[in-house]
C-alpha cells in the first residue's frame, strides 16, 4: 500500500534511507565520516526541515561539520528541493525516561479512549496536496525562512540551542503543514502516540485501517506550552526564542519579514533605520529579536544589542545620576551604545516627550547612523505619528525605510496555532485551531493566550483538547464585551484574596500578596491592551521585566498547579461580568 504521505515520521524514514544511500556511496566522505550516519536517526519532516535524531555531541558536529555539505547535498538530491536539517541530541538516558515517560501515558490514553468513543476527531488528519513539497516550491525564495546555503551557520544556531532544535516554520499553512505530535524539546523526543503507528519499517505493509485502530483515539496534551517562553540573553538583552524560524509569515507581515531578513543579512544597507510598526501583539518585538539573533549567526563577532525604551531611559537616567559622583559613567553609557553594531529598539513611542532622553538618543542614534551601524527601530505607529518627538528625530526615521505588521488573516493564525502546538509537542484537532483562530483576529499574544489556556484546561483535567472544551474555556475566559481597566482588575484579585488595594500595589513581598499581585499582573495583561510597560506603572512603578516574569510564571504554572489555574480561572470570570 502507497505510504502515507501525511505521516510525518514516515516521511522523514523514506527520506532518510534514500539520502543514506547516496551518502554511503559518497566519495568526498571518509569512512570515518560515514561511521557517524549510524548514529543518526530520522525523526520528522516540518516543511522543509527534516529533524535528525543523535545520541551525542560528536555526532551533532559531525553533521555539522564534515558531513553538513554532503548532506544538503543529497537531501536536495533526494527530494529536488532544499531540506535543511535540525540536529535534536537525545542522550541515552533522557530516551529511557522519555520511553517510560511514554509508555505511562500510552496506558492511560488507551484506558480513556476505550470510554471516550465519540472522539474521531483526533484521527482525523487534513489531506495533503498531491505532492507534499508543491505549495514550497511555489514559494519564492524571500518567502522562505533563511537557508542554510545562504546562512550557513544557521546549523550552528540549531546546535547551540540544541535543547529546543530550529524549526522552519513556513509550512505550517493548510494543505502544506505535516500534521504530527512533534516534540521539538529534547528530552520529549520519543515520537507520540500519534506517530508511532506508521513510524517504522512496516508503515508500508499496514493497512489503513489497521493504522487506525492501533492509533490511540486522542492524547491528552502532557506538556506545557513552552514555545512563547522569553529567554534573555544577558549581554545582547536577545530573547533567544524569537527567531526568524518561529516568525510564521503571512500576508500581513511578509515584506516586514523579508526586509527584517535582510537587515539581518547585512545586505539591508538602503534599509537603515529599519522602522517596523504596528499594533500591540502582532510580531514587531519577536522581529527585532529574530534580527539580532540571526545577524549573530551570521557574525558571531558583532555586538548586539536589544533595547526597549524604557530600558534606554533608565539606563540613561542611571548615568546622568552616577556621572555627579565621577566622570565617565555618560561616557560609559555612550560607548556601551555607540560601540553597537545593530541597535534594536523597541517600544520607541515611549520615549515621547521625554526631551533628555531623546536628546540621548538622536546623538546615539547620528553616531551609530554616520558609522554605517544598523539601527532597527519599533513602534506602534508609524514615525511620522509619533507623539513628543523632534521633527529632526522624525525625519531621520523617514530616512531608512518604514514597515508594518497587520493584523494576520485567518490562514497565518491557524499556520501560528499550529507551530506553537507543535513546537510544543501537543496534538490539537485542526477544529480546534480553527475555532481559536476564528475568535481571535486582532492580536497574536491573545491568539497564544487562548491555545495555552485550552490546553491547560485539558491538561489539568486529564482530558483531550475537544471542540467542546474549547468552546467552553474560551466562553469562559474570553467572551465579553465588558472593557476592563486594570484598577478593576486589581480591586477583584485584592478582593478575592482578602487583601487590599494597597497590598498589590505595594512593595510588601510576603508569599499570599507576590502570588495575588503576580496574578494581578498575569490578568492585566491578559485582558487590557496596555502594555508591559503601562502595568508596571499601574502596578506601583514597577519595572516592565517585573511584569513580563509574573506573566511568565502565572501561565506556566496554570499549566502545572490547579489551585493557580482555578484563581485565575475564577477571576477572569468575576471580571467579565457586566457589574465590574
Ligand atoms: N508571525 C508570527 N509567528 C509566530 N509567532 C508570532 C508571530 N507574530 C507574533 N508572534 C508571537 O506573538 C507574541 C506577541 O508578539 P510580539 O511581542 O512580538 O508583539 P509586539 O508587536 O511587539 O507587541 P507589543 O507592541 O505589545 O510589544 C509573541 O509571543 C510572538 O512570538
Amino acid at each position: 500500500m502507497a505510504q502515507d504521505p501525511l505521516d510525518a515520521a514516515a516521511q522523514a524514514k523514506r527520506i532518510w534511507d534514500s539520502v543514506l544511500q547516496v551518502l554511503r556511496y559518497s566519495s568526498s566522505l571518509t569512512s570515518r565520516d560515514k561511521g557517524w550516519l549510524e548514529d543518526i536517526t530520522p525523526e520528522a519532516v516540518f516543511g522543509t526541515t527534516i529533524v535528525l535524531r543523535v545520541s551525542s555531541k560528536a555526532t551533532q558536529e559531525a553533521v555539522q561539520g564534515p558531513l553538513s555539505q554532503p548532506l544538503l547535498n543529497a537531501l536536495q538530491l533526494v527530494t529536488n528541493q532544499e531540506m535543511f536539517p535540525a540536529i535534536k541530541i537525545v542522550y541515552p538516558e533522557q530516551m529511557a525516561k522519555q520511553k517510560a515517560a511514554n509508555q505511562q501515558n500510552d496506558q492511560r490514553a488507551s484506558a480513556m479512549a476505550s470510554s471516550a468513543p465519540g472522539s474521531d476527531e483526533f484521527r482525523q488528519v487534513p489531506r495533503p496536496a498531491e505532492d507534499p513539497y508543491g505549495d514550497y516550491r511555489r514559494q519564492s525564495s524571500a518567502d522562505r525562512a533563511p537557508s542554510s546555503e545562504t546562512r550557513p551557520d544557521w546549523r550552528t544556531e540549531a546546535a547551540e540551542t540544541s535543547k529546543s532544535p530550529t524549526v522552519s516554520v513556513n509550512d505550517f499553512h493548510e494543505g502544506t503543514y505535516v500534521p504530527m505530535t512533534l516534540d521539538m524539546q529534547a528530552e520529549l523526543s520519543e515520537p507520540s502516540p500519534t506517530m508511532r503507528p506508521t513510524a517504522g519499517a512496516d508503515a508500508d505493509q499496514q493497512s489503513e485501517t489497521e493504522r487506525t485502530a492501533s492509533r490511540p483515539a486522542f492524547t491528552v496534551p502532557r506538556f506545557p506550552m513552552s514555545q512563547n517562553r522569553v529567554e534573555r540573553d544577558p549581554q545582547t538583552h536577545l530573547n533567544k526564542n524569537a527567531t526568524f524560524d518561529t516568525f510564521v509569515p503571512g500576508d500581513s507581515n511578509r515584506f516586514a519579514r523579508t526586509v527584517a531578513l535582510a537587515v539581518a543579512e547585512g545586505s539591508g544597507q538602503d534599509f537603515n533605520p529599519l522602522c517596523i510598526y504596528g499594533s500591540s501583539g502582532l510580531g514587531k518585538t519577536h522581529l527585532l529579536n529574530a534580527i539580532g539573533n540571526y545577524a549573530l549567526v551570521k557574525d558571531p563577532s558583532l555586538k548586539v544589542r536589544y533595547v526597549n525604551s524604557e530600558e534606554f531611559t533608565n539606563e540613561f537616567i542611571d548615568a546622568l545620576q552616577n556621572s555627579t559622583q565621577g566622570s565617565g559613567q555618560i561616557a560609559e553609557f555612550n560607548r556601551r551604545y555607540r560601540q553597537v553594531d545593530v541597535l534594536l529598539i523597541d517600544d520607541i513611542q515611549f520615549l515621547g516627550g521625554k526631551e533628555a532622553t531623546l536628546d540621548q538618543f538622536f546623538h546615539t542614534f547620528n553616531a551609530l547612523h554616520d558609522a554605517n551601524k544598523r539601527i532597527v527601530i519599533a513602534s506602534d505607529v508609524a514615525p511620522k505619528n509619533l507623539k513628543g518627538f523632534e521633527s529632526r528625530l522624525i525625519s531621520r526615521f523617514d530616512s531608512g525605510l518604514t514597515v508594518d505588521v497587520k493584523p494576520p488573516d485567518r490562514e497565518t493564525r491557524v499556520a501560528i496555532l499550529r507551530m506553537m502546538a507543535s513546537m510544543n509537542g501537543v496534538s490539537i484537532p485542526n477544529e480546534v485551531l480553527d475555532l481559536i483562530a476564528e475568535r481571535f483576529t486582532e492580536n497574536i499574544r491573545e491568539l497564544e493566550g487562548a491555545l495555552t489556556r485550552v490546553t491547560a484546561v485539558a491538561s489539568l483535567n486529564n482530558q483531550p483538547v475537544t471542540t467542546a472544551l474549547a468552546e467552553q474555556t474560551l466562553q469562559d475566559f474570553f467572551s465579553t464585551d465588558v472593557e476592563i481597566k486594570p484598577t478593576d482588575i486589581i480591586s477583584q484579585v485584592a478582593k478575592y484574596f482578602h487583601l487590599t488595594f494597597d497590598d498589590i500595589v505595594g512593595r510588601t513581598r510576603t508569599k499570599n500578596i507576590a502570588l495575588a499581585r503576580q496574578i494581578a499582573m498575569y490578568l492585566a495583561r491578559e485582558m487590557t491592551s496596555m502594555s508591559l510597560v503601562d502595568i508596571g506603572e499601574v502596578f506601583g512603578g514597577r519595572d516592565h521585566t517585573t511584569v513580563m516574569h509574573a506573566y511568565t510564571r502565572i501561565s506556566n504554572e496554570m499549566q502545572e498547579k490547579r489551585e493557580i489555574y482555578n484563581y485565575v480561572m475564577e477571576l477572569t470570570v468575576r471580571l467579565k461580568q457586566p457589574q465590574n
